[in-house]
């Protein structure tokens, strides 16, 4: 096998409440994640020489050990002393550092791709075990589809499909830390949660009205309070036909959901020409598990 390609898919938080803090700083969360049909492409050569090389479309992304293909990578690389190297070829389209969990997309893909190119024979779940040490998503990221993270988000129960939809993704102009939104929390002072269960519920139901009913994100406040403009695309895409809209994850990227597909273009297009926002595309929920 000399190149093999790979598509790393983006997710939305449907649903985010925090409902602790451990010793290490990291949060209790219950989330519901979805995944959407927005992707970086990724190509992986094998290469004599032992080491990673990471190339990227995005001059603003490192291509070394800060790279999560490239953390990726090694650990299995260490971990198996594989005597050869990759070369990673990353063509990026989810928005960076916008709560769309890219990078850990990218870092499943590199861990699912390595395992079958070079025989590992890890599981599914062995290769969840390792991706947790790279990012609290990346567990999710290879497993896919609609499901309920727990834990630090490493804890996941599968779920049933979300009904089909479209989803309108509006990122303004700002990157936001993970770090911080989750250090700017305070866990203990969340006053209203977020009914996880009854999402659960309507998810199992596949009852959309409901799904969108229940949406809600607890790490929307911290963000927003530093940029209103997150509200602001929120109720623009309210007031174009959205079921509903929120925050996906830390944020500051806005996704709307819609089961019209002419409401949701015509939404899009207006989006789109909003100057506060700096990227936008229209894209529906992606229901096939790996
Ligand atoms: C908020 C969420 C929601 O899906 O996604 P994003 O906004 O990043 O996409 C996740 O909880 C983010 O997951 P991920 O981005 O993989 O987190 P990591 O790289 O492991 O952690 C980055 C930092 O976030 C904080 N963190 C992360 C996860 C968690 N459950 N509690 C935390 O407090 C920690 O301070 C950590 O140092
Ligand atoms: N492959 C990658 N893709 C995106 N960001 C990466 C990658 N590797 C490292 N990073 C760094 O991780 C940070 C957060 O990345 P990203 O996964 O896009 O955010 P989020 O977790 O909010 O979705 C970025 O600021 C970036 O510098």
């Amino acid at each position: 096998m000399e190149q093999l390609k790979l598509k790393a898919l983006a997710k939305i938080n449907l649903g985010l409440d925090v409902v602790g803090k451990r010793e290490d700083g990291y949060h209790e969360v219950r989330m519901i994640m979805q995944t959407i049909n927005m992707y970086d492409r990724i190509a992986i050569k094998k290469i004599n020489e032992q080491e990673i090389k990471v190339k990227t479309n995005l001059y603003y992304l490192p291509n070394n050990e800060n790279n999560l293909v490239y953390k990726a990578a090694k650990l299995l690389i260490d971990e198996f002393k594989i005597q050869q190297g990759v070369s990673i070829n990353l063509e990026k389209y989810i928005p960076v550092a916008a709560g769309m969990a890219g990078g850990s997309s990218d870092a499943a893909a590199i861990l699912i791709g390595i395992n079958k190119m070079f025989k590992l024979g890890l599981t599914r779940k062995q290769l969840m075990e390792r991706g947790v040490r790279i990012g609290a998503d990346v567990p999710y990221c290879i497993m896919r589809g609609t499901a309920l993270a727990e834990g630090i988000g490493e804890k996941l129960t599968p779920l049933k499909p979300m009904p089909k939809c479209y989803v309108l993704i509006a990122k303004p102009g700002i990157s936001v830390s993970t770090k911080l939104v989750y250090g700017n929390l305070k866990a203990d002072e969340i006053s209203h949660h977020p009914d996880i269960d009854g999402m659960i519920e309507a998810v199992n139901n596949n009852d959309l009205t409901t799904i969108v009913d229940k949406m809600e994100n607890v790490l929307e406040g911290v963000t927003i309070n530093e940029y209103p403009v997150i509200e602001e695309i929120k109720n623009m895409m309210k007031a174009n036909g959205a079921l509903n809209a929120m925050m996906s994850g830390s944020g500051p990227t806005v996704f709307g959901i819609f089961s019209d597909y002419a409401k949701a273009k015509r939404a899009f297009q207006i989006i789109n020409a909003n100057p506060q926002v700096k990227q936008s595309y229209l894209t529906s929920v992606y229901n096939n598990r790996r």
